[in-house]
């Protein structure tokens, strides 16, 4: 199959879109529509020779964004389409092909990610509504962690909870830990070994992957827990919702919307989720910049080092994401906090691997540290390419 696959991934205000060739190296037309919904909604992206475009898209909805994408395709027709699907609960350990009984059970799912998949669900059924003549594969965030065993994924709860209710630690972000630790035993003389890596991009997680295998991860039953993110405060402690509650009259919905995006760096610094900004601030003397910096660095830090509890063989570090490909400060600080595990940087190496460059950055006399660029829309693309020719 040569045609190239349509990745799509549908947010509750944006889709994020790339057309993948089977050529993984070829070059990509991709691009967001954000802001859908509002006069401000808009599409902007680059074309086939490299040129970027923004399109206004003003009131436009789900379907009519996807009405543009499609048309700034340049005539060239997808062979499917592959949806990021955030959530897949216990029930998908891989992806699948889209029919009537694969959504019933995202939908039975969505109890558990309500930020993400009515997201995820809308864009398949506006897809699929406008081009039915097209395959469509569901690529979940939780599948690859789907290895992970009963002692990482139980929360200390009643067993009801677990057995009747689903309650567990699933994962997020699998595709990229998925991408990233397969990279490393491409890359790697230490092969597929023991990793721990560290998505660093708006959402934040962490994993331990041993042999391909995800034994741990930083996010649990939703994309809340774990290390402090853009928004996002990642753990607090479990009493601090009654408190809110009983003490300051918080609604649930209060709680949820501070928590998920009021937080984070934003909450910390009271400026902004982005890091560039932080770093910025934090440079000029900014104590809520350099404290939003101080923390995420730690937590981070705090974080890898409670998953190398999973490994077997520990191997080193990657770094990934928006913030783990381009903050050498960050890279720094992470690793600065790590040095009984023998870990340490070459500071020139750290300061030059950034904007998408692949390459390895410590000292030489260690476990080994990585940057790798993520690619979640090349993983989509091939596990999309995977499922089809398993069906065909
Ligand atoms: N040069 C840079 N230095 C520091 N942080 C950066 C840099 N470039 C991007 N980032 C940060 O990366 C984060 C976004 O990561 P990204 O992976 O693109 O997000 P998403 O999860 O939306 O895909 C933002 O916090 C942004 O500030
Ligand atoms: C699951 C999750 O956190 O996704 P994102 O990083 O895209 O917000
Ligand atoms: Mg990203």
């Amino acid at each position: 199959m040569n045609a190239p696959i349509l990745v799509i991934n549908c947010g509750s205000s944006s889709i994020k879109y790339a057309l993948i060739d089977s050529d993984p190296n070829a070059p990509r037309l991709a691009g967001i529509a954000e802001r859908l919904g509002s006069t401000e909604a808009h599409l902007k992206g680059s074309n086939s020779c490299g040129e970027s475009f923004q399109q206004s898209l003003s009131g436009a909805d789900h379907a009519q964004a996807l009405h543009a994408i499609f048309a700034r395709l340049e005539e060239r027709s997808p062979a499917a389409i592959g949806h990021r699907v955030v959530h897949g609960g216990e029930h998908f350990t891989q992806a699948a092909l889209i029919d009537a009984s694969v959504i019933d059970a995202i939908e039975t799912t969505a109890a558990l990610a309500p930020l993400h998949n009515p997201a995820n669900l809308a864009g398949i059924a506006a897809t699929r509504a406008l081009f039915p003549y097209l395959p469509q594969v569901a690529v979940f965030d939780t599948a690859f962690h789907q290895t992970l065993p009963p002692q990482a994924y139980r929360y200390a709860l009643p067993e009801a909870l677990y057995t009747q209710h689903g309650i567990r630690r699933y994962g997020f972000h699998g595709t990229s830990h998925a991408f990233v630790s397969q990279r490393a035993g491409e890359i790697s003389e230490r092969g597929n070994g023991g990793w721990l890596v560290a998505h660093l991009g708006n959402g934040c997680s962490t994993s331990a992957v041993w042999h391909n295998q995800s034994l741990d991860t930083s996010m649990g039953l939703t994309p809340l827990e774990g290390v402090a993110m853009g928004t996002r405060s990642g753990d607090v402690d479990p009493g601090l919702h009654a408190h809110l509650h009983r003490q300051l009259g918080w609604s649930l919905d209060d709680i949820d919307r501070v928590l998920n995006k009021e937080s984070g760096l934003y909450g910390l610094s009271g400026l902004t989720n982005d890091m560039r900004e932080i770093e910025a601030a934090a440079d000029e003397g900014h104590a809520g910049a350099r404290l939003a910096f101080d923390v995420f660095c730690y937590r981070v830090a705090k974080s890898l080092a409670a998953l190398s509890c999973a490994l077997p063989t520990f191997d080193g570090v990657l770094l990934t994401g928006g913030i783990g490909e381009n903050s050498f400060q960050v890279r720094k600080r992470v690793i600065h906090l790590l040095p009984h595990f023998g870990l340490a940087l070459d500071d020139d190496k750290n300061t030059a691997t950034r904007s998408g460059r692949e390459g390895r950055i410590d000292a030489g006399n260690g476990p080994e540290v990585w940057v790798i660029p993520t690619d979640e829309e090349g993983r989509i693309a091939a596990e999309t390419r995977q499922c089809l020719e398993t069906h065909a």
